[in-house]
């Protein structure tokens, strides 16, 4: 039985916002409400604006369909997807939040072992407020963790770690494998709760899933762009690593920590760090994975998602070298330089592989023009008009 809310703290409570893709109504929230209820919700409808998407009474929340996305950002809209799950990122986009969390509405609250609810978003705050280790592999893993340290022979100028972009959480039961995994295992679950938080080394790319995934807005919410996906799209399901790709390479240190900026190259040059000098490593924040565990409750149909994803399972293999070889201007000191960067690379590199990825590649500048647009000091908050907003 969920704690009664009164039992649960609510840490970032005014800084964080919880953004939730949907084509359902989300009873799924019940079983949340004692971990969610003291935050903010954005919900993006996803399919036909027309629907009425039911949100369970008692939670401060707004919604948005595509008529608002269309609304809200005019021609902009274009590099929004639509009937992909990828629509998710206009909720970052309208956030005016420090941190974001977003979840899948078939993501329920997972148990650990001795049989205790998940506050998933409470682990992620955790995770994303003690530091990263990319440039050293801790072997007790999280250093930052009750009860842990670094171990014997951890470079001293090493443990003060790095800022930490992303959390990446797990799922219990239905894993996040793609269409062939997933048809040769239909049954296979996923059991295995490994109580462990790790940092993605520095210079080492990550498949991230988006259906329990929390970052620092403010340090790289320009990068955590789902992509072009879903409808009129030859491929799909590839939103979330697309945006993992871009923004492990493009965790970057806004200006305001460019005395971090020096010590990481000091550091690199001390220890000879080098990885592949990319966004992400370019001017690195810590991305890290492992708990929280929620439970995945459904899987999605294998043979359509073979359909959505056949085209990137072969791309990747293109995909995933340009991303290890790219190496950007020193000049690149905020996400949106790296990532404009990043956008011309692609048009360039990866356009000859299908034409597909040139029009991402605009479509990467036009979430940036968006980005800046409705994040400039002078714009006034979006709010949903088609969509509904409830207190
Ligand atoms: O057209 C759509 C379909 C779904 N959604 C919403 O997106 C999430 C995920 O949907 P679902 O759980 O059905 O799909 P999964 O295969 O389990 O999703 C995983 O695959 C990734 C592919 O993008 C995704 O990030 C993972 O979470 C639900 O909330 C649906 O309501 C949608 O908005 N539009
Ligand atoms: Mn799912």
């Amino acid at each position: 039985m969920a704690q009664p809310s009164s039992h649960v703290t609510a840490p970032l409570k005014d800084e964080l916002d919880i953004v939730i893709p949907t084509i359902r109504n989300l009873d799924f929230l019940e079983q949340w409400r004692p971990f969610f209820q003291p935050y903010h919700l954005i919900i993006v409808q996803d399919g036909d604006p027309s629907k009425n998407i039911l949100v369970p009474d008692g939670f401060d929340c707004e919604l948005y369909n595509r008529n608002d996305v269309n609304r809200v950002l005019g021609p902009k809209s274009s590099c929004i997807s639509f009937k992909d799950s990828a629509c998710r990122c206009f909720g970052f986009l309208v956030s005016k939040k420090k941190y974001i969390f977003t979840i899948d509405d078939d993501c329920f609250v997972g148990k650990d072992p001795s049989g205790k609810e998940i506050n998933a978003l409470a682990q992620h705050i955790q995770n994303l407020l003690t530091p990263s280790t990319p440039f050293f592999f801790n072997t007790l893993y999280d250093p930052f963790r009750e009860g842990v340290d670094f171990v014997r022979g951890y470079p001293f100028s090493l443990r003060g770690g790095v800022p930490t972009a992303i959390s990446h959480g797990l799922w219990l039961n239905i894993p996040d494998y793609d269409a062939p995994t997933q048809l040769v295992k239909p049954l296979e679950r996923n059991t295995r709760y490994v109580d462990a938080v790790l940092t993605i080394p520095k210079g080492t790319l990550f498949p991230m899933c988006g259906m329990n995934l929390a970052f620092d807005r403010e340090l790289i919410g320009p990068a955590m762009y789902f992509g072009l996906m879903g409808d009129g799209q030859p491929i799909g399901r590839y939103d979330d690593m697309w945006a993992g790709w871009c923004a492990k390479n493009s965790t970057a240190i806004s200006c305001a920590n460019s005395h971090l900026i020096d010590k990481i190259e000091e550091t690199e040059t001390l220890f000879n760090v080098c990885g592949f000098q990319v966004i992400c490593d370019h001017l690195s924040l810590g991305v890290k994975t492992g708990l929280p565990y929620i439970w995945h409750s459904k899987a999605s149909n294998p043979f359509v998602n073979l359909k959505k994803e056949y085209k990137g399972i072969y791309w990747q293999e293109d995909i995933i070298p340009f991303f290890q070889s790219v190496v950007l201007p020193k000049d690149c000191t905020t996400v949106q330089q790296c990532y404009l960067e990043l956008s011309k690379l692609v048009k360039e590199k990866l356009s000859p592989v299908d034409p597909y990825f040139n029009k991402l590649g605009h479509a990467m500048v036009t979430w940036i023009e968006a980005w800046d647009l409705l994040n400039s000091p002078a714009q006034e908050p979006a709010a949903p008009v088609d969509g509904v907003k409830q207190n």
